[in-house]
């Protein structure tokens, strides 16, 4: 959410100072629509509300989480001209994500993702209705099951495989593991949706970060929505445009290539292996009340990628990084995955249930840096009433995950790793009903990924600590490994993490 501070902030200033004058000079207007009662909130300043808070390089989930300990866990911020509504704390979550679920189950439309998203007819931002119930529909029966996350198996297992033979090519040498950890789940999510032949691979992967890394920010037209020219007066438009023409391009040839590749194959082959392309272009080709057009099915495979990829990268990064700080945590999640898979020699996925640790160090990583820190912005569908406060129709509403999982009024030690805690409440899980631990978000909107994430997260990480034992550059004390966090629409470590593997059970011959 960092402000897009472009070449043009100057020009673009000046042209809001003109636009509010004008307004002020109407006093009539505030007259007949007075002010509603917000929930307390930091002093606003004329023309940019409270802009000025996010104009450093702070995390935004932090400068939040701040103030909502001074005015509150139900807290009123105007971005620009624009009202929006703060909730940290699990009994206003609740309130939100489940009580008013339907009415807050609406997004805001935002200038990146309406002109990337083929005018948000994507599932992350299509506005509440039918259209978006048809896409979650397709998404939990067809594209997210469980039955097809198990059908990538494959793919994980080989891109995992891929990956500890690179690093055991590297052994006791210094490894950049969050580059190549990226790298890894991008194949994965890339070759699941796409398919495995598809050559402008590398082209799309490049064009969703770039579209991401533009959604990550908080943009001058976004929090002026009434001044319809500022999106071009700052070229942001045109600079998202460009990026939509050139994701349009790569996701308009690999549909093409997938047609004619199934029109000449027989079709009992293409179905062993059916990427998300195939899925999709049944309910293209089908006529039935659940039909998609190629546009359509373009946002929602954009949707998978950028949806998919950096949250499970950025969940094996950190977790890797907490185990790295701790060398107890660490060797303990060793022992138990040698303990499973020594009588094999290798991992798979038949035995990773019973790596019950590891899911306790995945859980735990997902606490302490939930991969969406807000949850995807949510906006007031009527008014309604909030912690006893008034939240009129059209308010933005963000919902803090990262500060719920670190409040230590739910939280014993709020602010240590410590992954047994789940041994002993084992109730705590990933399905929203615990408002204090949302890492997929909770309600209508939740993450419908969650299968298959933690899938892209559990096996490399299983693989890492088998294979491996792990140490830091130039004797580095476990202590001094850094956790600081960098901005953008997913939590990312700002540093990446160099470490030297050194090959404890080699990898099986291919
Ligand atoms: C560790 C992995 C993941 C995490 C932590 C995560 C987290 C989230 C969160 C917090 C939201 C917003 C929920 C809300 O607004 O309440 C979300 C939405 C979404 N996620 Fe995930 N996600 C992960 C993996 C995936 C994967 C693998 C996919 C698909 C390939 C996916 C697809 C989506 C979609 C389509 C939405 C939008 C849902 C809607 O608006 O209806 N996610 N995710």
């Amino acid at each position: 959410m960092d402000l897009d501070l472009s070449s043009f902030s100057i020009l673009v200033s000046f042209f809001i100072l003109l636009i509010t004058l004008l307004r002020a000079t109407s006093h009539s207007r505030t007259k007949m629509n007075p002010e509603p009662k917000f929930p307390p909130g930091p002093r606003k300043l004329p023309l940019i509300g409270n802009l000025y808070l996010f104009a450093g390089f702070r995390p935004p989930h932090r400068t939040i989480s701040d103030l909502a300990s001074r005015y509150g866990p139900v807290m009123h911020l105007k971005l620009g001209e624009v009202n929006t509504v703060v909730v940290s704390s699990a009994e206003a979550a609740k309130d939100v994500l489940k009580t008013h679920d339907l009415n807050f189950a609406y997004r805001p439309s935002l200038l990146v993702t309406e002109i990337i998203c083929y005018g948000n007819t994507d599932i992350a931002f299509a506005p509440y209705g039918d259209y978006w119930r048809q896409l979650r529909k397709i998404c939990t029966l067809e594209l997210l099951s469980v039955k097809r996350v198990q059908s990538f198996r494959h793919i994980r297992e080989e891109e995992s495989f891929n990956l500890c033979r690179w690093i055991g090519s590297q052994s006791e040498q210094l490894i950049n593991l969050t580059e190549r950890v990226n790298l890894t789940t991008s194949d994965v999510v890339a070759r699941a949706s796409l398919g495995k032949k598809t050559k402008e691979k590398a082209a799309f992967i490049s064009v969703i970060r770039k579209a991401i890394e533009m959604a990550a920010g908080l943009h001058v037209a976004d929090v002026y929505p009434s001044i319809k020219l500022l999106s071009r007066v700052t070229g942001m438009r045109a600079r998202v445009e460009r990026l939509h023409k050139e994701s349009d391009r790569i996701l308009e040839n690999i549909i093409n290539d997938h047609r004619a590749t199934n029109a000449a194959t027989n079709s009992n082959e293409s179905k062993k292996h059916e990427d998300l392309i195939d899925v999709l272009l049944k309910f293209h080709d089908s006529g039935d009340e659940l039909h998609l057009t190629i546009d359509n099915l373009k946002s929602v495979l954009q949707d998978m990628f950028s949806a998919g990829s950096e949250t499970s990268s950025s969940t094996i990064d950190w977790a890797m990084a907490e185990m790295l700080k701790h060398p107890r945590i660490l060797k303990k999640a060793q022992d138990e995955v040698r303990q499973v898979f020594d009588k094999k020699g290798y991992i798979d996925e038949v035995y990773i249930h019973e790596l019950k640790y590891l899911k306790c160090v995945i859980k735990e990583s997902l606490r302490m840096h939930p991969p969406i820190p807000l949850l995807l912005p949510r906006e007031c569908h009527e008014q309604c009433e909030i912690d006893g406060y008034e939240i009129p129709a059209k308010t933005r509403v963000m919902v803090n995950a990262w500060a719920l999982g670190r409040d230590p009024k739910y939280w014993k030690e709020a602010e240590s790793f410590k992954p047994e805690r789940y041994l002993d409440i084992d109730s705590v899980d990933y399905k929203g009903n615990n408002f204090e631990y949302i890492p997929f978000g909770a309600g209508r909107r939740m993450c419908p990924g969650i299968s298959f994430g933690l899938a892209n997260v559990e096996l490399p990480l299983a693989m890492l600590l088998y294979h491996f034992d792990w140490l830091l550059p130039g004797g580095m004390k476990p202590e001094k490994v850094e956790m600081t966090e960098t901005f953008g629409i997913t939590t990312r470590r700002t540093n990446p993490l160099y470490v030297i593997p050194v090959v404890k059970r080699p990898l099986p011959a291919t």
